[in-house]
């Protein structure tokens, strides 16, 4: 089931929460909506599900209108907090969407049966299907969840930071886990997140939002590789910020400021001056992190900050120490004219 939101806006009182959104996802991949807190990706997610409805565009699912009634579009759900019921064991909160289905359309008490263990097999807890909530952990929690929402067979999954209140070690664990999961069910997904390098590591594709916009859409490496905006640039991951001339081809006034950015692992570390505007820095942390030594450094000339990632062998060739000058230069730059506000 293809997912098209087309020119959707919304309002809350004064506040604009959505500007003229579109975009597609097509029949059984997984799009992650990134971006910071209140850019509007719930909002969107909420409209996507038929919980929210849009004062403008609309909502297709396989080029037809979705229908208004929740039920009708046959969505799945997983939240950030675990909405399982707590009195019910892990087997009744995975077959509770089957049981309630109204006489006629109710699977036979067998065939619930046998979809429930399939389902948890699926999420590797077959083991535990009698247990209750509160004698699972946070991340057998959130897969028990998730198991509920596809035993009504959804055509659509939508999953708001589903591992958001998770610690980091179970965060990559359960989304490495959903990624394998979802390759071998394909249903349609749709995944809020906050995290960077959830969306990068989880999504087919990835929507940047900002202030109720889009920035971007792309696969992870379009979006990282080439972001389309300082906001995209940035907030994929740490940036240095230089000043630069524009590229050619660029539109460029009088007033017009240009700014280069490059990622630490972009940035060439040396002792003496290689010339060519490299600039003066001085060595303020040296953070060894297996195989990359990341060094927080900051400039002579403004005590502005950034941030170098070289390779281990490197630093164990040149051995930089703390507070010592160095000169850094860039080694790949992504300029952008004028708009440098992220
Ligand atoms: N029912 C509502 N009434 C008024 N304002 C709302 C309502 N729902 C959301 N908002 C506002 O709309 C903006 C977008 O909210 P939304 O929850 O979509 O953001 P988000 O990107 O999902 O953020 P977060 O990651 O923090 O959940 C926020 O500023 C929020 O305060």
């Amino acid at each position: 089931m293809s997912i098209e939101v087309s020119g959707v806006a919304k309002q809350f009182g004064a506040f604009t929460a959505l500007q003229d959104i579109s975009l597609t996802v097509p029949s059984g991949e997984l799009v992650a909506l990134l971006g910071p807190s209140g850019c509007g990706k719930t909002t969107l997610l909420r409209i996507i599900a038929g919980l929210e409805s849009p004062d403008r565009g609309e909502i297709l699912f396989n080029g037809e209108n979705a229908h208004d009634d929740v039920r009708e579009r046959q969505v799945g759900f997983v939240f950030q907090h675990y909405a399982l019921f707590r009195h019910m064991t892990v087997f009744d909160n995975v077959a509770f969407g089957l049981t309630v289905r109204p006489r006629k359309e109710r699977p036979s008490k067998a065939a619930i049966r046998e979809r429930v263990h399939e389902l948890l097999k699926l999420i590797q807890l077959e083991g535990i299907a009698d247990r209750y909530p509160a004698q699972l952990s946070g991340g057998q929690r959130q897969r028990v969840a998730l198991a509920r929402a596809l035993a009504v067979e959804p055509k659509v999954l939508l999953l708001d930071e589903p591992f958001g209140a998770l610690d980091a070690k179970v965060r990559i664990e359960l989304r490495r886990w959903l990624r394998r999961l979802h390759d071998e069910i394909h249903v349609t997904s749709v995944f809020v997140t906050h995290d960077q390098e959830e969306a990068l590591e989880v999504a087919d594709r990835i929507v940047v939002m900002n202030k109720g916009k889009i920035e971007q859409q792309g696969t992870p490496d379009e979006v990282y590789s080439r972001p389309a905006s300082p906001f995209v640039y940035s907030f994929l991951g740490t940036v240095n910020m230089f000043h630069a001339r524009p590229q050619a081809g660029q539109a460029v006034s009088a007033e017009s400021h240009s700014v280069g950015y490059a990622r630490p692992h972009e940035i060439d570390v040396s002792r003496q001056d290689p010339g060519n505007g490299a600039i003066a820095v001085t060595v303020a942390r040296v953070l060894p992190l297996g195989a990359i030594v990341r060094l927080e450094l900051v400039r002579v000339d403004n005590n502005g900050s950034m941030e170098a990632e070289i390779p281990r062998e490197k630093h164990e060739a040149l051995w930089f120490t703390t507070g010592e000058q160095v000169y850094v230069s860039p080694k790949n730059l992504v300029v952008f004219v004028e708009d440098y506000q992220i």
